[in-house]
């Protein structure tokens, strides 16, 4: 399976950096990954609502031009919905068994994603209620996906 995380922006916490590294990593036999970093749009301090949105819907035209027209794209959005670990394996499982055998995972910047992107995706899932920094989603991202494959394989991880 080939995955790719389009991420907006950069990782600055040395901890996430070393925490992601390790799941890039352990996933080396069970996809090919790619992360896709692309900067985040200039905002003016105290950015207004109109700001905000025209930043966002450039930062949109950006990731939606890094995605791959065939990848399957879910995106992810603290108002989107939450699933299980099982629930992404078999996810995993059943667009394997369709044919669909690239992904793309999407992660915001600081103002999370324009309508466009979130029309876009085929998927939008949530992590929880709680909203997380860009820098960790992206580690509990790689972790999750580890983990689905884990279960997909019926593989011992930390249940
Ligand atoms: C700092 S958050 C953006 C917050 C922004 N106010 C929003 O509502 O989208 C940055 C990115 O992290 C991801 N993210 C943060 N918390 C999340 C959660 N609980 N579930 C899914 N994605 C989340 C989303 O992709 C989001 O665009």
């Amino acid at each position: 399976m080939k995955i790719t995380i389009i991420a907006v922006g950069k990782i600055k916490e040395k901890y996430l950096t070393a925490g992601i590294q390790e799941f890039v990593k352990r996933l080396t036999p069970y996809c090919k990954l790619d992360i896709v970093e692309l900067a985040e749009e200039r905002m003016p301090d105290n950015p207004s609502a109109a700001e905000k949105t025209q930043a966002l819907t450039r930062e949109g035209e950006r990731i939606l031009k890094a995605v791959k027209p065939s990848s399957y794209l879910l995106v992810l959005d603290v108002a989107g919905q939450a699933i299980s670990s099982e629930q992404l394996a078999a996810k995993f499982d059943s667009l394997a068994l369709s044919g669909q055998s690239d992904l793309t995972f999407v992660i915001g910047g600081a103002f999370g994603l324009s309508a466009e992107v979130l029309a876009a995706a085929k998927e939008r899932l949530s992590f929880s209620k709680m909203t997380f920094t860009h820098q960790m989603i992206r580690l509990l991202l790689v972790e999750q996906v580890y983990r689905a494959f884990k279960i997909s394989r019926g593989e011992p991880y930390h249940w």
